[in-house]
Parts: structure tokens; sequence; C-alpha cells
């Protein structure tokens, strides 16, 4: 199996009067495609497995590889870089830009990596939101959008750069059980059909179901 993200032995320890163990010794290995929901219970790590994965948090000791780069001889800008190319990340909460409609909220992570002109960047943007089935709703603020709807096009954003990765957050944690479904499916689908390794953190069973492959942390450690 190809892997998009390896982890070896990954660590993260917060330094303090009492140090405060995250996640510890963690060896992990996300194929190409794979969907892989992380479950545990409250306080185990999940979070703090994410951020790292997602290479928004260094590890204390211990290495990662994204697509086979070791990631800690990255800086930090090399590091928001390979982020906003390579990865995309999808949280309980949205974070939609609220003064920006839907069609531009996508658009902003291709602004920022500027590969695209402003016209491909808002063709990019509608055809991502067409496949989210959020046609009618390209031009609404997100105040004007259901909870599902928002996630969408949160979605939609993650998508922007053609991540090979990504890092969801609880993403259906604050919908309704229909939303939910709907959440759960595209990135199901993403993951199968579009190539895009999916690792989310869920407490929710049917979602985590709906993955590849589930993986439990108890205490900052995987356990089988
Ligand atoms: N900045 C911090 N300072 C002190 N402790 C922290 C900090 N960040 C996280 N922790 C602790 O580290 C542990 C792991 O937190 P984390 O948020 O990763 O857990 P989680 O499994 O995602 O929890 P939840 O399911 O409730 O979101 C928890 O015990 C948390 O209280």
């Amino acid at each position: 199996m190809n892997s998009i993200l390896r982890a070896e032995k990954l660590t993260r320890i917060l330094p303090g009067e009492v140090p405060v163990t995250l996640v510890q010794d963690i060896d992990l290995a996300i194929g190409q495609s794979e969907f892989v929901a992380i479950m545990g219970p409250s306080g185990s790590g999940k979070s703090s497995l994410l951020y790292l994965l997602g290479l928004l948090d260094s590890p204390t000791s211990g290495k990662l590889w994204l697509e086979d780069e070791e990631t800690s001889r990255f800086s930090d800008s090399q590091l928001a870089r390979i982020r906003l190319q390579r990865i995309g990340f999808v949280f309980q909460f949205h974070f939609l830009l609220a003064e920006f409609s839907s069609l531009e909220n996508v658009m902003l992570p291709m602004r920022k990596l500027g590969l695209l002109s402003e016209s491909q960047a808002r063709e990019k943007a509608g055809m991502l939101l067409d496949s989210l089935d959020m046609r009618e709703h390209k031009h609404k603020l997100p105040s004007q959008l259901s909870g599902g709807q928002r996630q969408r096009v949160a979605v939609a954003r993650a998508l922007a750069n053609d991540p090979v990765l990504i890092l969801a957050d609880e993403p259906t944690g604050a919908l309704d059980t229909k939303s939910s479904a709907n959440v759960r499916d595209i990135l199901h689908d993403l993951s199968h059909n579009q190539k895009c390794a999916i690792v989310a953190v869920t407490h929710d069973p049917e979602f985590a179901l709906a993955a590849d492959r589930q993986i439990h942390l108890i205490d900052g450690h995987l356990v089988p």
C-alpha cells in the first residue's frame, strides 16, 4: 500500500511544571484514498493527533512523512504552503467567513495559493459547489445557509487546491441526522472516487462504520 501519511513513534508532550502527554508513540500509516476514522473517549488525544497529522503542531519526538517526505525538515513557511496545497481541513464548526458568499469562501485557498487566475478560481469553486449539490446557494452568505449546507461549503473549500489528504475534526458533530449522513457520504465518495485520503475524528459510530478502518485512542495511545 502506498502511504500518503506515515507516523512513527509520534509523541507530543506539552512542557510545563507538570508536563502533559497529548499523544505517545503513535505508529500509523494512511493509504492513498483510504478513509480512516479516529475514535476514543473525550480527552484521549484525537484532536491533538489530528493537529500533528495536519502539520498544525510539531511532535516532541517521533517522525511524520507526508507523501514520503519527512516533515521535520520543513520551515514554517514551507509547512504553511504544504498545508495549503496538499491538506484540506474540515472542522466541527465551518469557520466560513461571514461576509463572503459560498463561492468566495471556496475561492479563498486558491487565491492564497496563487496558481490560478481569478476567473479560473471562480470557475473551479463553482464546479466544486455544483458537485456538492450547492448550485443554488453559490451566492448566499453563510448566515443564509443551513448547517449541512455550510458544512458542504467547508468541504468544497477543503477541496479547493486538490489536496491528497483531508483531515476532519468531528465534521458531523454539529449536524442533524440527515445532514450528517449527507456529509458522511460525501467524504466516503471523495476517498473512493477522487483518490483523496480522509482522516476524521468522530464520536459518531455510524460515521465511523462508513470508514474503511477505525483506529482507537485511549490516554494518548493507539489501542488495537
Ligand atoms: N493546551 C493544553 N494544555 C493542557 N492540556 C491540554 C491542552 N490541549 C489539550 N490538553 C489535554 O490533552 C488531552 C487530549 O486533548 P484532545 O483535545 O486531543 O482530546 P480529544 O480526544 O480530541 O477530546 P474531545 O473528544 O473531548 O474533543 C486532554 O486531556 C486535554 O485536556
